[in-house]
């Protein structure tokens, strides 16, 4: 079994294992720094390699280094070691989780010992892969049986989470454990009710499903897809689901008539848990979870990242495109979101065009920067939405035009600026907005959020100050329009 401790890492900048000599030439230049032992499969069975992306895995590694001296925190191998299968530690290690994040330091152990989890932590903290984890140490990829099942609001996030869920079950290394059948991880759609699927689901249902609410109703309600081996049942971006009047009910029904909270173990998560006691009784109340189910909170006097700075920008209506003109020539973001405020109905009905098209269309004649501007929202074909994303991810930086559709638990790291060209609606969809950037755990980076409002709207970003705790500076632009 690998070792973990700092004198058994080498972290390496290249992804492709190191030669023998390779490796001991890259371990003396950083010997003075690190003073890490040069160790690859290869060589020894008894050690670890680790092929991290890029050049951060040295800040990384040294944290790691830090950590172990100082002798206070166990690393994400340790705490999961004895649970989660060797392939996928290996595999965590290979993408460049080493050091657990607090979440997942709290929640890890809690979640192990069997308890039914309520996971509280801010955006950005890592709750996804602490889940994943709990799933990978549960399930058995031999059975042929659904025994996993993680529910969320968008399709975006379905995607999002069977990408993580699938990279962390794609052993790549030679031993015993590639003998073993791998863990199947299916994406379930609203509008992709593909037959492909449903033949899947009967043939040979996976380990894993990853669904909305809407696309896995239709599936339990014809039978198609069956919950009686069911192991963990996770409800991510939770609050928010028990308060769309439109899933609410789905959701109920899955939690008590589809599944039993004797029978499996429930982990519900979000950034945003208010009455978090209140809820806690009711899960126990409506048997939505077990009596004994832990509410980890982490940071709890902070529901934001500390690295977020938020500005304003007092303007009339008319100057807002001009504003976010110069803010972005002058902060020259890596990548940013630029959040719109959705379409009402009126408007809709109206025939007028929303006002993301305007941005869109503002920002394509007058931005000459070199990030690319896209645009993603609900009016949108899956196909287009499912492209923009792609595009997002795959480019060398970006301008995203978008609604709230992108607010909840859509992870793009590289996003450094978030502007509010319409402020949220409430102080929770504010922190979800914000929380879109600032999501590398371990970097010291300042990231910024920056509020284009109208004179009479600074009462309501107060509000979302106060009720947030956070401290918003004002910054005056000049503009030539
Ligand atoms: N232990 C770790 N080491 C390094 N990076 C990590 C670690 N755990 C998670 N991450 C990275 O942190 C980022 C945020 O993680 P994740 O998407 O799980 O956040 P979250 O807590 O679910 O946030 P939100 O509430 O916004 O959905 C991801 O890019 C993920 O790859």
């Amino acid at each position: 079994m690998a070792s973990n401790s700092a004198s058994q890492i080498l972290a390496t900048t290249k992804t492709a294992p190191y030669s023998k000599p390779m490796a001991s030439r890259f371990l003396q230049s950083r010997r003075p720094y690190l003073n890490l032992c040069c160790l690859s499969q290869k060589f020894s069975n008894d050690n670890a390699l680790f092929c991290l992306p890029n050049s951060k895995s040295f800040l990384l590694a040294k944290e790691l280094e830090e950590r172990n001296s100082n002798n206070h925190s166990p690393t994400l191998r340790e705490i999961c070691l004895d649970h989660v299968p060797g392939n996928v530690l290996r595999r965590l290690e290979e993408v460049g989780y080493l050091v657990p994040t607090d979440v997942q330091k709290e929640a890890l152990p809690v979640l192990f010992s069997g308890n039914d989890c309520i996971l509280h932590a801010q955006t950005g903290s890592g709750k996804t892969l602490t889940y994943l984890l709990l799933i990978y140490s549960q399930i058995n990829p031999k059975k042929s049986a659904v025994q996993a099942l993680i529910v969320v609001p968008t399709r975006e996030l379905v995607m999002q989470i069977t990408k993580v869920a699938r990279m962390l079950a794609a052993a790549r290394h030679m031993g015993p454990e590639l003998e073993q059948k791998s863990y199947t991880v299916m994406a379930l759609l609203d509008g992709g009710m593909l037959r492909r699927h449903k033949s899947w689901l009967k043939a040979e249902p996976p380990a894993i499903v990853v669904a909305t609410i809407g696309s896995l109703s239709q599936l339990l309600e014809k039978q198609i897809l069956k919950l009686d081996y069911l192991r963990v049942l996770v409800v991510d971006e939770v609050d928010f689901l028990f308060k769309s009047s439109k899933q609410v009910s789905s959701l109920r029904k899955l939690l008590t008539s589809y599944s039993s909270c004797n029978n499996r173990q429930t982990v519900f998560a979000s950034a945003s848990i208010l009455q978090h006691r209140r809820f806690r009784h009711d899960c126990i109340q409506q048997k939505w979870t077990k009596g004994d189910v832990v509410h980890v909170h982490v940071n709890r006097i902070m529901p934001m990242p500390a690295c977020l700075y938020h500005r304003f920008v007092i303007c009339g209506r008319k100057a807002k495109h001009q504003v976010l003109l110069s803010l972005l020539q002058s902060d020259l973001p890596e990548s940013g979101i630029i959040f719109v405020g959705e379409q009402s109905e009126k408007s809709k009905k109206s025939g007028q065009a929303p006002s993301t098209t305007a941005v869109i269309d503002f920002l394509r004649a007058s931005y000459e920067g070199s990030l690319d501007i896209l645009l993603l929202e609900e009016d949108m074909n899956f196909n287009s939405r499912a492209a923009s994303l792609t595009d997002v991810r795959k480019g060398d930086g970006y301008l995203l035009v978008s609604t709230d559709i992108v607010a909840r638990g859509i992870d793009l790291p590289e996003t450094t600026h978030i502007y509010n060209f319409d402020l949220p609606k409430t102080a929770i969809d504010y922190l979800h907005r914000a929380g879109r950037t600032c999501r590398k755990p371990f970097s010291d980076k300042k990231y910024y959020v920056t509020n284009i409002i109208l004179s009479e709207e600074r009462f309501v970003l107060q509000r979302f100050e106060n009720e947030l705790m956070f401290h918003c500076e004002e910054l005056t632009i000049e503009t030539q329009g």
